[in-house]
């Protein structure tokens, strides 16, 4: 094997080292691209050979390894279980907890006296695996959305076996991961570079090698002068193919992959996340208060009963004991579930929204978009299918209402039309599987593909034949609308131009008549050409035009402007192409009407066709208003602040418009999602609040600077980010609903026990019992409740509105009164009801297990309330769905009965009878009417 290839990886690498001036000796040592491509054993015309692509390059791989990068393994379990053990609060618990056993075993009960720190510290292990266990499998899950990052797949020539059999090389597109050294790959304005590599040929090549150099700057590229191309730097201008020399971890790239890699998503945080931290230490400082009242409270109390009585061993067990409480209570107060229910929430909604074609890459992305008040969405691919179909058109003067068969078309210029399709378009036949077939490539140019098939042209056979003689190429961009390629046949040079109608219109002085003559354009026949282009548009056809000049022995084409080589041409033809609206468009439109978030259409098609599409699916409505990019460009900044708000199309859109439009929007306080595909999109999707690209369509670039890829290019899986996106914030809400509940309830019972001598009815072990029930499990089951469409009923809310709305604190207050009710009820009358004598020691032991089931009742029976925030009272909607709500509730439940039955002393439970069991569940079954009852209180909303 190791014969086969001439040259080894290190020789490779050594070929670019970055930013080495003697780079290019080095490559001329070796032959330059010739001698490099027969070391390779690659023939740059052809690309990899048959017998290789057919068992997947496996020798390449193994001579020059993968183009895979090892990213940072997931942490394991136990270090991240050891990590849990920094939060202070466990600290100082645990420290208690030992201070106690000892005190316990040796000064107290030698039977019994070990069994509360004992209980303690399992507890707190309990604690501690439960949240390492979370954070593992986050941590996991990010992993694997990490490594999907490679959407787009990489257009490389190699040689296939075609459907007829023959055997002959032809583009196709392959997995990033696939590219070996040797790999013949084509790259195009948008493309990142997939591996490291040495340019065959190219045209206009710019490349943005920030990645490396730091700052923005775009680089000329070619073969004479620099031909060397850099794993993850990105295309930004023309075209090129390229051989590659290293891949993965031995491109430079790789190299200093750990260095560049993004910091994970682990590690950011959210918007959402900062104002709950906020919270958190807020309700932390309270229970830290709270628990330091109770402290002293509890401590004097112990001085007064043991006033006279002189010291005895016993006092230190007691009042190490007061102390634990009061750490207990911090610890149930700190609500550590806060922001573990928003990352719980956040990491559960991004893998459920993957499945929804939602490919979300910055977290905080998610909540933004559930507030997200207008959407600016493109029209091709988004609201369309992309799939374009040329349906009528004017070919060399003569009016189509249906494509004729090419026989019927006028054979002196047939050829040059045929030519100008095949020779200017870069979409290509991909063969998948064993027979079926694909147009890659930009849709536009498939619309003319597909009719070159169906004239039964061989186009690939024109490519080839003419590939040597292609001079220059202009790449299609979103700003000029057209794309030119220049060619040489003999001496003379031919121009061929395709793109916007009546862009490639006005550049045109002459036509080709109906007798096939050239003839000049006068005022009346250019009007009646425009009227044409306008009838086609109002369909919701594309209309794209395609045009040519030729020039004999002109040598100046290489070096006369752009815009010279486009003008003063002759105009071939029109055609009007098809693309339906995607099914489920316009209720999806509807749908986010409906949420109170306006859709705004920013195309780069023509008006007409916008108009008619944006009928079609609902963003055009009554008092629209509609208007080409070239219109709002010329309007002051003020005068766009007054007609955006009404604006609901903008049709032939540059980058800049997009861009200036979601600024304004932004300056008049609307929170905005963007969706783009281009490479030009780029700018107005940074700047967007949410970025959202194209998954199919789009360009490593625009991908690159989203923050949510949507996978399946559909605006129903755009409305489907703003359902997850609010269902994480009314998440959390709940979440925050039923934990302040809990929290308020458990301090003031356990000060109010303090306080008035009845001594403690929570222990520090059922605490402990009832802060996992509270945090870990709630943000668990509240943090993962899957969306419904209803979250769809309202409207976006503010950017300045509070997370605990008046509703909720109204909720939050009459659960907690009630709550503190009954238990106070129970202390009280319970030696009553359950015959008990509380002044015998066993029988209080009794009592206070009764007050501790209770509180864990009310709080689970809550825990459903609290499914539903606000004014919203169906209370039951879609449980069954939840299936991790349903098994921790019942997990609760199950587990709150052996405490309690088999509990024991370690839990300072014992057993209930069936009217104590029977009072507990009624009593927590009542907080459902009372949740139910308080939502009927008006109130008013200052949001
Ligand atoms: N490959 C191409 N070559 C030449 N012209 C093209 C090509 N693709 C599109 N066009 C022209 O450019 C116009 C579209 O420009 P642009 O790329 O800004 O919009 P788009 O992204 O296709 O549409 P949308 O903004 O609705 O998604 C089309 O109306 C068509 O006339
Ligand atoms: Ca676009």
């Amino acid at each position: 094997m190791q014969r086969y290839f001439d040259i080894k990886q290190e020789e490779l690498s050594n070929l670019h080292e970055i930013m080495d001036p003697n780079n290019m000796q080095k490559l001329e040592k070796i032959g330059g691209v010739k001698g490099l491509s027969e070391c390779l054993k690659v023939d740059p015309s052809e690309g990899l050979p048959l017998k290789e692509t057919q068992n997947r390059c496996f020798e390449r791989k193994a001579h020059f390894g993968e183009n895979v990068y090892h990213g940072t393994p997931v942490s394991s379990f136990f270090s991240l279980f050891k990590e849990t053990f920094d939060d202070p609060t466990l600290k100082i618990l645990i420290a208690s907890a030992i201070i106690s056993l000892l005190l316990g075993m040796f000064i107290g009960d030698p039977e019994t006296g070990w069994i509360e720190g004992t209980a303690i510290l399992i507890a707190v292990l309990i604690v501690s695996f439960v949240t390492a266990i979370n954070d593992y499998q986050k941590e996991k899950q990010f992993q694997q959305l990490n490594e999907l990052k490679n959407l787009t797949p990489v257009t490389v020539l190699r040689q296939l076996q075609k459907k007829n059999g023959e055997i002959g090389s032809a583009l196709s597109q392959i997995p990033i991961e696939e590219i070996v050294v040797g790999d013949i790959i084509y790259i195009a304005s948008g493309s990142k570079i997939p591996a490291d590599g040495i340019i065959i040929s190219s045209s206009q090549l710019q490349i943005d090698e920030s990645t490396f150099l730091g700052e923005s700057q775009l680089i000329r590229k070619d073969k004479n002068k620099n031909p060397f191309l850099y794993t993850g730097t990105q295309v930004q201008q023309g075209e090129g193919t390229y051989i590659a020399t290293a891949v993965g971890q031995n491109s430079q790239y790789g190299k200093i992959y750990h260095q560049l890699k993004e910091s994970s998503h682990l590690k950011e945080k959210t918007p959402l996340q900062d104002k709950l931290e906020i919270m958190a230490e807020l309700i932390g400082k309270m229970g830290l208060y709270s628990a330091i009242l109770t402290v002293i409270f509890l401590l004097i109390q112990l001085f007064i009963k043991n006033w006279g009585n002189g010291w005895d061993s016993s006092y230190i067990v007691n009042i190490v004991d007061s102390v634990i409480i009061g750490i207990t209570i911090v610890v149930v107060a700190v609500p550590e579930g806060l922001p573990l229910a928003v990352t719980i929430s956040l990491a559960y909604s991004m893998k459920k929204m993957m499945r929804d074609n939602n490919f979300v890459r910055r977290l905080e992305s998610c909540e933004t978009m559930g507030n997200a008040t207008c959407i600016c969405s493109d029209k091709t691919g988004t609201l369309t299918q992309n799939q374009m179909n040329i349906v009528k058109g004017m070919i060399f003067g003569e009016n189509h209402s249906k494509m004729p068969d090419s026989t019927e078309i006028l054979g002196k210029w047939r050829d040059k039309l045929i030519e100008g399709i095949a020779l200017n378009t870069r979409a290509f036949v991909q063969q998948y599987r064993s027979n079926l077939t694909q147009i890659v490539g930009s849709q536009t140019e498939a619309g003319l593909i597909r009719l070159l098939i169906d004239w039964g042209v061989d186009f690939e056979h024109i490519r080839k034949k003419y590939q040597n003689t292609i001079t220059d190429v202009y790449t299609f961009d979103s700003i000029r609308k057209r794309m030119t390629t220049i060619h040489k046949v003999d001496d003379s040079y031919c121009i061929y131009t395709k793109g916007a109608a009546e862009f490639i219109l006005d550049s045109c002085t002459e036509y080709i008549d109906q007798s096939g003559e050239i003839s000049r354009f006068d005022e009346n026949t250019k009007n009646n050409y425009r009227k044409i282009i306008q009838s086609i548009a109002s369909e919701g056809l594309r209309v794209i035009a395609l045009s040519f000049k030729l020039s004999y022995q002109d040598q100046n084409f290489k070096i006369n402007s752009k815009e010279e080589n486009e003008s003063n041409h002759i105009l071939l033809a029109i055609f009007g192409m098809i693309d339906r609206v995607r099914p489920g468009v316009t209720e999806a439109v509807n749908d986010a009407l409906r949420a109170g978030v306006e859709i705004k259409m920013v195309t780069g098609d023509g008006l007409e066709t916008a108009k008619h599409v944006a009928l079609e699916c609902g963003i055009l409505r009554n008092g629209g208003l509609i208007m080409s990019g070239f219109e709002f460009r010329k309007l002051q900044h003020e005068e766009k602040k007054k007609i955006i708000p009404n604006l609901q199309v903008l049709a032939r859109s540059s980058p800049q418009d997009k861009y200036e439009l979601v600024s304004i929007l932004q300056e008049m306080g609307e929170i905005v999602g963007v969706t783009g595909d281009g490479t030009n999109d780029a700018l107005a999707l940074r700047k967007a609040d949410v970025g959202l690209s194209m998954g199919i369509s789009g360009t490593n670039i625009a991908q690159e600077a989203s923050d949510i890829i949507i996978l399946d290019d559909n605006f129903k899986s755009i409305v489907v980010s703003i359902i997850w996106g609010r269902s994480v914030y009314d998440n959390i809400r709940k979440f925050l609903q039923f934990q302040l509940t809990v929290n308020v309830v458990a301090l003031v019972t356990s000060f109010l026990a303090a306080v008035s001598g009845k001594g403690i009815p929570l222990k520090a072990v059922q605490l402990l019992w009832i802060n996992l029930i509270m945090d870990t499990l709630a943000a668990l089951a509240l943090g993962t409740e899957p969306p419904s469409k209803s979250l769809l009923n309202r409207n976006p809310y503010k950017r300045s509105s509070s997370l605990l709305s008046n509703k909720m604190k109204r909720n939050i207050a009459c659960q907690s009164i009630f709550q503190l009710f009954v238990l106070l009820y129970i202390i009280v009358a319970g030696p009553k009801i359950f015959n008990l004598d509380v002044s015998l020691e066993d029988e209080r032991y009794h009592l206070e297990c009764i007050v501790f089931n209770v509180f864990v009742m009310l709080q689970v029976f809550n825990e459903i309330n609290c499914r539903k925030i606000e004014d919203q009272h169906d209370i039951f909607e879609g449980i069954t769905k939840n299936k991790i709500f349903l098994y921790i509730i019942i997990g609760i439940f199950i587990t709150q009965i052996l405490i309690i039955e088999f509990g024991g002393s370690f839990f300072s439970t014992t057993h209930l009878n069936a009217k104590e069991w029977f009072y507990s569940i009624f009593f927590g079954l009542m907080s459902i009417p009372i949740g139910f009852l308080s939502k009927k209180i008006k109130i008013n909303t200052n949001e």
